[in-house]
């Protein structure tokens, strides 16, 4: 489809994306130039780390969720100072910008950074230069997210919380909201009760991985323990069609990530995850990348993946745009502007494809 009209009609819709890791647009040829530069020993013990190329040889046969997980934390151990993650998030928005995004809201994960002596303070640096950088030069309105590792003790996660450097982070708005993230089973959303209660006190937006490999009962945990407004990933919601209703009702938005759920065996193909479903039972999603260096592409390949199994209309774009820029945290002012966007964009393509 490259250069094809769906594609460029694809590209110019004013996309939101709510579901990046920003460790997870570390690619391998970076990965090992910064474990170069930083000194940092990669597994001598794994074929895999012979090379860049045959660490993206590796990516292309991930059998679960935990598979890539074990690479993933392994990769992002190169990142050491502030500038390496300013780059590696300035990297990712400079491909968010060229796939037309026009608003990010992006993930980080400092406790698999705090746990090897990097300061939280040297995380968030480099992450906010590349967030205003992204404002100013790309037009990108971005918010980040800190995410907890749901496989490390809560009390661990509640000590990473109330830090004094990432309440002060909190507190100022450089980050505005929560998520839960890393391996999903056998760690469900109410072992977080208390972070999320505690988060939800501070004011910040609440988000958590649920239902991506495990059943849809974490999904209604998430919602019922958690507070979350939003669900990541969510696609196990059309095993439980009561719950499907009540998401769709209180239109609470799922953060769908096609090509991740593939390349991590949560399904066969990209027919089946559940796009027919979701619109059908008028569930909002947005349609996202989660860990574009891991997965074979950015925002605008998985719009495309989607367009190839589903050949949705140009109305149902519309829609599902739409979703995706009234599901935003960004403030009325943005998704007005966001909305006339849209509206632009579809008038424009209107009858031609
Ligand atoms: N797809 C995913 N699920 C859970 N945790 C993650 N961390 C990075 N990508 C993830
Ligand atoms: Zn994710």
């Amino acid at each position: 489809m490259a250069g094809s009209p769906v594609r460029e009609f694809l590209r110019c819709l004013p996309k939101c994306e709510h579901h990046i890791h920003l460790e997870g647009a570390l690619t391998p040829d970076v990965l090992f130039s910064l474990a170069a530069k930083n000194n940092i020993t990669l597994p001598q013990d794994d074929e895999a780390f012979k090379s860049p190329a045959s660490l993206l040889e590796r990516y292309q046969s991930f059998t679960s969720l935990d598979d890539f997980l074990h690479y993933y934390y392994i990769g992002m151990s190169a990142l050491v100072t502030a500038s390496d993650f300013e780059d590696l998030a300035w990297d990712y928005f400079q491909h968010a910008s060229a796939d037309g995004v026009v608003h990010a809201e992006v993930f980080f994960d400092p406790q698999a950074h705090t746990a090897r002596g990097i300061k939280y303070n040297t995380v968030i640096e480099g992450f906010t230069h590349a967030c205003k950088r992204a404002e100013k030069e790309l037009g990108i309105t971005t918010l980040l997210t800190c995410c907890f590792l749901r496989h490390l003790p809560p009390k661990d996660c509640l000590e990473l919380f109330e830090d004094e450097d990432v309440q002060k982070s909190y507190k100022s708005g450089v980050v505005q909201a929560i998520g839960l993230d890393s391996s999903e089973k056998p760690f469900p959303p109410e072992n977080f009760t208390e972070l999320y209660r505690k988060a939800n006190a501070l004011g910040l937006k609440l988000t958590a991985h649920a239902g991506e490999e495990a059943p849809a009962s974490y999904i209604s945990s998430a919602l019922r323990n958690l507070g979350v407004t939003r669900i990541d990933h969510g696609i196990q919601l059309v095993n439980d069609p009561e719950l499907m209703h009540k998401v769709a009702s209180e239109k609470t938005m799922l953060t769908v990530c096609p090509l991740s759920n593939v390349v991590l065996r949560c399904v066969d193909t990209i027919k089946d995850v559940p796009i027919r479903k979701l619109l059908d039972a008028g569930v909002q999603f947005s349609i996202n990348s989660d860990d574009p260096a891991y997965f074979g592409g950015y925002i605008l390949d998985n719009y495309v993946a989607v367009h190839e199994a589903f050949a949705l209309s140009v109305k149902e774009w519309e829609s599902v745009v739409r979703a995706g820029i009234e599901g935003s945290w960004c403030g009325a002012a943005r998704k007005e502007q966001l909305l006339r966007r849209l509206n632009r964009v579809i008038a424009n393509w209107e009858g031609k494809i």
